[in-house]
């Protein structure tokens, strides 16, 4: 068996499965839900879920649907009037997808996260147990970011990352994305003579490929699929990447279509997974270039004598990045001080009344580097 039809069955056979929709796949320009393609959708994952996975699905579309009953004629630009296309949309995506399921007995959880509720451990520990406990009553999760509350700031940026960092979440065994395209192409397939990519093994496998921009309805277009298929990598999830006409295929016992992406070997513990992509940071230090260099090259810890200055409040505990010279975010971790402390130590280092080294303001194994 090739490596890549393993990574296919295992796609195929996986237990717990998060499916992502894109609103390209699920709206239309001026006509908001396409309920055809849902009941479609809801039918295949009913299948998967008979045959014994569980899923979770991750809608995006409330922007889409709530554009038509706002008599928007162009998908709107400003946050403001996002979110309330999106307050709109949400409740009639929300119906809709009860409708789709309920044609098979079974009852939607509406689950509305924001990338901050993920970056906290409390939070994103509520939400994992809510999805669990819906996985038990046998109720299928719809999740979609909580848009009227996200800000630019702390969007997640696309439902493709959100799905992700689900996927991690819940300890999913697939990711399924589903889009308006059958595959990663080497180009843009709009601008014609692309090549599909069936699988991508590792980063040398991109090399050449450009990833362009979505559709008309679409947020992050084929670079935010490839981030998240990045993240979901990190945390040892394998992903299909193929368009939600081919659904059936996809989430068949061997899915045949799509590009299929391949996990890291070793599975990013936890902790780093979420210091590197999922916790919010709470300020940030600056490092010379001997500590960028210990800590990026020969993973050490860093200790204060690299940190030249100190940026926002955080206290003992918080995830901290750590910038170069030029401002560039070097690596994320875990801070063993309090700023104040930091500021404290400089001031004195400055003085010349600096006393000895002590402990590291980052371990080395609460350390990611970017
Ligand atoms: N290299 C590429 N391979 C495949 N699709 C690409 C590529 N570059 C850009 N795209 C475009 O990305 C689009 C999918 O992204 P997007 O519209 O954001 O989808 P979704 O709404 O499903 O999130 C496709 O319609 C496709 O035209
Ligand atoms: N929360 C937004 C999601 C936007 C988004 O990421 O869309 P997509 O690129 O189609 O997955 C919505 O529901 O419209």
């Amino acid at each position: 068996m090739t490596v890549e039809s393993e990574l296919r069955r295992r796609i195929g056979t996986a237990r717990r499965v998060v499916v992502k929709i894109g609103s390209s796949a699920i709206t239309s320009f001026h006509g908001g839900i396409r309920r055809a393609e849902l009941d479609t959708l809801a039918d295949v994952c009913q299948a998967r879920m008979a045959a014994g996975s569980d899923v979770f699905v991750v809608s995006s579309g409330a922007i889409g649907a709530g554009m038509a009953p706002l008599r928007m004629t162009a998908r709107p630009t400003t946050l403001s009037a996002k979110q309330a296309a999106a307050s709109v949309g949400q409740l009639e995506l929300a119906r809709a997808w009860g409708d789709s399921f309920a044609r098979h007995d079974r009852v939607v959880g509406q689950v509305l996260l924001t990338a901050a509720d993920i970056g906290r451990r409390d939070s994103a520990a509520n939400a994992q147990r809510t999805l669990d406990r819906l996985r038990t009553l046998s109720a299928v999760p719809v999740i979609n970011e909580n848009d009227t509350v996200a800000t630019n700031e702390i969007r997640f940026g696309d439902n493709d990352r959100l799905a992700a960092l689900v996927a991690h979440l819940i300890s999913a065994d697939a990711l399924i994305l589903l889009s308006d395209v059958d595959a990663l192409y080497d180009s843009d397939p709009r601008k014609g003579d692309a090549r599909a990519v069936t699988m991508v093994g590792g980063a040398g496998d991109l090399d050449g490929v450009i990833a362009g921009p979505g559709g008309a309805l679409g947020t992050g277009g084929m670079a935010s699929k490839l981030a998240a298929a990045r993240l979901a990598a990190d945390a040892g999830v394998p992903v299909l990447l193929t368009a939600a006409e081919r659904a059936a295929e996809a989430l068949a016992a061997e899915p045949g279509v799509g590009t299929v992406f391949a996990p890291r070997t070793e599975r990013m513990s936890a902790r780093r997974f979420w210091v590197r992509h999922a916790a919010d940071t709470s300020g940030s230090v600056a490092l010379d270039d001997g500590a960028v260099r210990a800590i990026t090259g020969a993973r050490r810890s860093l200790l204060l004598a690299g940190v030249t200055g100190v940026e926002g409040l955080f206290h003992f505990g918080d995830v901290i990045e750590m910038h170069d010279q030029a401002g560039r975010a070097v690596a994320r971790g875990i801070a063993q001080y309090d700023s104040v402390e930091v500021r404290t130590r400089l001031a004195e280092r400055e003085s010349g009344a600096g006393a000895g080294q002590g402990r590291p303001l980052v371990h080395a194994d609460d350390l990611v580097a970017l």
